[in-house]
């Protein structure tokens, strides 16, 4: 059995050395979708579910969204961009590094293993940047 929830955060970013329009600095509203497999529970609060929304929720919220939502994303091995994320930081503006270019494919993928790492048992990750285009992150077989 599979359940998803959604969410959405609004993040600033851009991609040093793209060679179009995304080199500049801009933002999306990033949709997100987690996908959690498993079994039912049988009995007690959580039964008939895999997992309860409001824990999924509760566990994406603190992890991810809380944490990207109004944040200048960088990649923290750029010099461009560590410049324009230690100017925001000193001046007390929310930053989030990530470890290679802010791409929807890195991210997906970031977010896929933060999720995992606490403990969720995600089994995809979808992103939306534009309303048009999103990547998506699986591990169907662990
Ligand atoms: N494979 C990828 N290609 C691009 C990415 C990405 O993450 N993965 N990102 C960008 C830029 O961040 C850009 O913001 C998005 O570009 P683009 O789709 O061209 O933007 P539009 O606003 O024109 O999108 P529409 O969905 O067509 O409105 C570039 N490429
Ligand atoms: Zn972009």
């Amino acid at each position: 059995m599979k359940v998803v929830k959604t969410f959405t955060f609004d993040s600033s970013h851009l991609l040093d050395g793209h060679d179009g329009k995304c080199k500049n600095l801009h933002g999306h509203t990033y949709k997100l979708e987690v996908e959690v497999s498993g079994s039912l529970h049988m009995d007690g609060p959580k039964e008939g579910m895999v997992i309860d929304f409001s824990d999924l929720k509760a566990v994406v919220k603190e992890q991810v969204v809380d944490k990207m939502d109004h944040a200048f994303l960088y990649n923290r091995l750029n010099e461009r961009e560590c410049a324009i994320a230690n100017l925001l930081e000193g001046w007390n503006l929310k930053t989030y590094p990530l470890e290679q270019r802010t791409t929807a494919e890195v991210m997906s993928r970031h977010i896929f293993q933060l999720l995992q790492e606490k403990g969720l048992p995600v089994t995809r990750v979808r992103l939306w940047e534009t309303p048009n285009s999103y990547s998506e992150y699986d591990e169907y077989d662990g």
